[in-house]
């Protein structure tokens, strides 16, 4: 709190003229349905709907700007080239490299920003794994990607299981194509030994997954925000991250050349140095930038004490899981992908088939590989159906087509093929079920059982609870889509 009061975060419990009493503060543990949430923030006082929660001044975030300025400035322009997740990953395991240096004795001046990076998580694993469910939490990534394989296991069965793989090996990729684009040219600024290892790599991605956020009023800009990462996640909120012109000066703005000056000094960790042409800080981008904050507005009336949320986006479990490491057991986004194709259900072995196929692959699709869609607890995609109607087409319904583009399967063709669509789409929610070990019924009962459940690692609750909302949603889709059938009239 004091980094950030010093570097003029307005944090005081005091008003002062013309400016109310910050109205947020930082519990170092919260809980949310019943499982620990880690640091979050809550209301100091009564807030008003409609009142900003907090304000962050643009130039303490992590941006692309920033470690663009923040290699230029060691000799590495090319950063400019960079994706932002490469650009932010970068300053990240930068600064974080300069902290732990200097820690280690080196000379260094360590890193502007070292109260923050002391305050993210950890890599997972680095403490002992632990049973005991409320310990844990803030202190460790727990994103789904980074799992190790044996509590990967627990969600057999499910599609998220294949998702967090292969988003893990994506960003692996990454890492290499990186250590080849970039990295090992530069060796003395991305230690590929210490800082820049993979490991870290991996830590950055997990720390950029799950805090930094893309701030609409900037075309998406993507940014880690000291502070305003510290708000949980509620689906029922719709109060979301962005930023606005600041309201009151910050001393640090355009006006102010010789105190952007001692700050950027102090970002590139120098004692009163020199400034070179390549820091760049005199640049437009950079001087609107420094009259910019960020902020979040309450959606709604908060009493005093109570947690303040934001929304990370209309999220199933499964994407909360796999980015933050966290489901909602009442999460009304969530969604579970169903796959379908051609083959499933002997939607095509009929006279037709080869037609199909041919159609499909001149649609641009491969006619063998499943087509996967998400199924929500009360509905499912218009998408969906469209695609089991066009697979459970039949001679009879083609009768008078000279090509199956003329076939509009946006609407009811018959009943017939309405049933068979609706029978696939059954088949392949049963199919989905069978894939997993165990009921949903069993998991419930695995989790209501409280000494099973303290058997249980935080992991695997969190397993069990994902496979049990997806089963849930394959279980109502099944339920719902047989009342259509019964209820078809045409
Ligand atoms: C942006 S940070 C929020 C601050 C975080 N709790 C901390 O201690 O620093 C996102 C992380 O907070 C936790 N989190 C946020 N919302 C949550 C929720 N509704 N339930 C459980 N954990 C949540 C998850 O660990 C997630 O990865």
């Amino acid at each position: 709190m004091e980094w950030l009061s010093e570097n003029e975060v307005y944090v005081s419990d005091k008003a002062t003229w013309g400016r109310a009493a910050h109205p947020l503060v930082v519990a170092e543990e919260t809980l949310i349905e019943d499982e620990p949430a880690g640091r979050g923030l809550l209301a100091r006082r009564d807030i008003q709907a409609g009142e900003a929660l907090f304000q962050v001044p643009y130039h303490l975030c992590f941006t692309k700007d920033v470690a663009v300025r923040r290699f230029a400035a060691l000799g590495v322009p090319a950063i400019a080239n960079e994706e932002e997740y490469m650009a932010l990953a970068a300053l990240l395991l930068y600064e974080k490299g300069l902290v732990e240096s200097r820690r280690a004795g080196s000379a260094n001046l360590g890193s502007f920003w070292e109260p923050y990076l002391d305050m993210l998580p950890s890599s997972p694993r680095e403490s002992e794994p632990t049973n005991e469910f409320r310990k844990q939490s803030s202190e460790t990534l727990n994103a789904l990607w980074l799992w190790d394989e044996d509590d990967l296991e627990w969600l057999l069965g499910s599609p998220t299981r294949t998702a967090a793989r292969t988003l893990r090996a994506k960003v692996e990729k990454e890492y290499h194509e990186a250590c080849d684009r970039l990295y090992r040219h530069f060796p003395h600024v991305f230690d590929r030994e210490g800082a820049f290892s993979l490991k870290n790599f991996l830590w950055a991605f997990g720390v950029l997954f799950s805090r930094a956020v893309s701030l609409p009023a900037e075309d998406g800009l993507l940014a880690l925000v000291p502070y305003a990462d510290l708000v949980n996640h509620s689906p029922f909120c719709t109060s979301f991250i962005d930023s606005r012109p600041a309201e009151f000066p910050y001393s640090f703005r355009a006006a102010s050349s010789p105190k952007r000056e001692e700050w950027w000094q102090r970002v590139l960790g120098r004692r009163g140095g020199t400034r070179s042409a390549a820091d760049g800080t005199g640049s437009s981008l950079y001087r609107d930038a420094a009259q910019r904050e960020v902020v979040a507005y309450a959606d709604r009336f908060y009493d005093k004490f109570e947690q303040v949320y934001v929304t990370y986006g209309q999220k199933s479990n499964a994407e909360l899981l796999l980015l933050y490491g966290f489901v909602s057991d009442r999460n009304p986004y969530n969604s579970v992908e169903v796959c379908v194709s051609l083959n499933s259900s002997g939607l095509a072995n009929d006279s037709i088939a080869e037609r199909k196929r041919m159609y499909l692959r001149a649609c641009g699709r491969e006619p063998d590989n499943p087509e996967c869609f998400p199924l929500y607890a009360d509905r499912y995609p218009l998408e969906l159906m469209q695609f089991l109607r066009f697979a459970a087409l039949t001679e009879e319904d083609v009768a008078g087509y000279s090509d199956l583009d003329q076939v509009d399967v946006t609407r009811p063709l018959s009943r017939t093929n309405e049933v068979a669509a609706r029978d696939a789409l059954i088949g392949a929610c049963k199919s989905a079920l069978e894939a997993y070990p165990t009921s949903a019924d069993e998991d419930d009962a695995a989790l209501k059982d409280k000494s099973m459940a303290k058997l249980l690692t935080r992991n695997q609750r969190l397993s069990v609870r994902l496979r049990r909302s997806e089963k849930r949603i394959l279980e109502r889709t099944i339920a719902g889509v047989q009342r259509e059938i019964q209820s078809l009239k045409l």
